[in-house]
């Protein structure tokens, strides 16, 4: 068996990537955003505060007769972004691109942070990441993947996300026509959760590679491309206008630059992000924010949608390992 879910860019400015999901008899379906940097699927509900839950599709369990409360069970997570929701559990089916899991843990908001509120584009986020990440006590829930995967004809999905166009999110096959090049594998550590890899060296446009170890986790829900500073600063020395911003807090430019490419080693390839993809966004005037910012330190970088527009991502739980491929 097999899902196909289209996405879409939520603006246009790609900031998250929306599909469509069923949850509950008879089915609701709710835009929600696919994010492979966590673990927990939560959603605006009839028990979200209705002042929050204005402008959001809400998911009611009591109008589901397939839903049932995961009793004294309760969920709270919280983003880099200082973003957080938290609430309590329900069991649901949930369908994703024509492939159903029947009890799956759908966690119903009952706060829900002013980032959330106001983006309206999404009523809730799929967490694709590894279970140990998911936050519901007392006993942890698996991310509808996890459910799916042993009835999937591979233990696989892939992510295939475009620039102001639609892409899509295929489980348990690999659509390699939607690749320009082979598809490189590299393991991935699972110790803290992510689809995390090792990437050991960059490139800057068509200048040479720089031996540069970067602990990476592939993330669509996150928007930006998120390295070391070394790397950032050695990029943007390379645009003419470039400075760092204060008020924006990032790397901003005239948006007329024609911006280098950003190339980073997977395995014994390398994936290129063309320099298109990294003038992210208009600020003010003619000023553009990058796409490519510093992960701040945080311990770990983070390949988000930036970097995967321009590759095919293959999560491959059942090798634990991640595949790219150009596109
Ligand atoms: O959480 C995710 C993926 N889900 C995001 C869902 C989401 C969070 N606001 C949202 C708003 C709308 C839709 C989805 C989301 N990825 C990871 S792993 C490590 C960090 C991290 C840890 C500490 C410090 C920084 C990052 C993050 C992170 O916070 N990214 C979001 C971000 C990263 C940088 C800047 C902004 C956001």
């Amino acid at each position: 068996q097999t899902g196909s879910a289209p996405n879409h860019p939520s603006d246009s400015e790609d900031d998250e990537y929306i599909t469509n999901v069923s949850i509950g008899t008879p089915a609701q379906v709710l835009p929600l955003d696919f994010d492979t940097g966590s673990s927990d699927l939560w959603v605006f509900s009839s028990e979200t505060p209705s002042s929050s839950a204005r402008g959001h599709t809400i998911y009611t369990p009591s109008k589901s007769s397939t839903s049932k409360k995961v009793s004294g069970a309760s969920w709270s997570i919280t983003y880099g972004d200082n973003s957080s929701s938290s609430g309590d559990v329900y069991t649901d089916t949930v369908t994703i691109g024509g492939f159903s899991v029947t009890g799956q843990a759908v966690e119903s908001a009952t706060k829900v942070s002013t980032q959330f509120v106001q983006d309206t584009s999404n009523s809730g986020l799929v967490g694709l990441a590894l279970d140990s990440g998911n936050t519901v006590k007392p006993t942890k829930q698996k991310t509808w993947f996890s459910n799916a995967s042993s009835h999937l004809a591979q233990p696989v999905f892939t992510a295939d996300l475009n620039h102001q166009a639609d892409g899509s999110y295929n489980f348990g096959f690999i659509d390699t026509t939607l690749a320009s090049g082979p598809i490189t594998y590299v393991p991935i550590s699972t110790g803290n959760g992510f689809w995390e890899f090792t990437s050991a060296s960059y490139a800057i446009g068509g200048g040479s590679s720089k031996k540069h170890s970067t602990d990476g986790i592939a993330d669509t829900g996150t928007t930006l491309l998120l390295l070391d500073d070394t790397i950032v600063d050695a990029y943007y020395n390379q645009v003419e206008s470039a400075q760092y911003d204060d008020s924006q807090e990032g790397y901003t430019f005239d948006c007329s630059e024609d911006l280098p490419s950003f190339s980073f080693a997977v395995g014994s390839s390398t994936i290129t992000v063309p320099g298109s993809l990294i003038n992210f966004a208009p600020v003010d005037g003619n000023t553009c924010f990058g796409g490519l910012q510093s992960d701040d330190g945080i311990g770990i970088s983070i390949f988000g949608d930036v970097a995967i527009k321009a590759a095919l991502v293959v999560f491959d739980l059942g090798n634990k390992r991640l595949g790219w491929a150009q596109k």
